[in-house]
């Protein structure tokens, strides 16, 4: 299943930068190992925005709720999920 998920970063500016820095570094890399593995095919920063949007193609809502709440940033986004189906006119994904 396909999902569009928008992530908007807030991190209190109360957050230590040693700390800031490290949980970016671990949401580097755990980020990484999802789009190596498949399940995070597409990543996109927000121009001007501490925002991404991303896709995620996953077995299932479960999955993916799974997949957020492990996000090390998590505690400091605001996160918004929308499912995706084929569009009609598109040309991939013909059977
Ligand atoms: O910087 C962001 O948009 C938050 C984020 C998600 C995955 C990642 O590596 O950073």
């Amino acid at each position: 299943m396909l999902f569009k998920v928008e992530m908007q970063v807030n991190i209190p500016s109360s957050l230590p930068k040693a700390q800031a820095d490290d949980i970016k570094a671990k949401e580097k890399a755990y980020s990484q190992q999802l789009q190596r593995d498949g399940k995070w095919p597409h990543i996109w920063r927000v121009v001007g925005q501490y925002a991404n949007v991303s896709i995620f193609d996953v077995a299932d809502n479960q999955e993916l709720h799974t997949i957020l709440t492990a996000l090390p940033l998590y505690p400091y986004m605001e996160i918004t999920v929308q499912p995706l189906c084929e569009h009609p006119s598109s040309i991939h994904n013909q059977q």
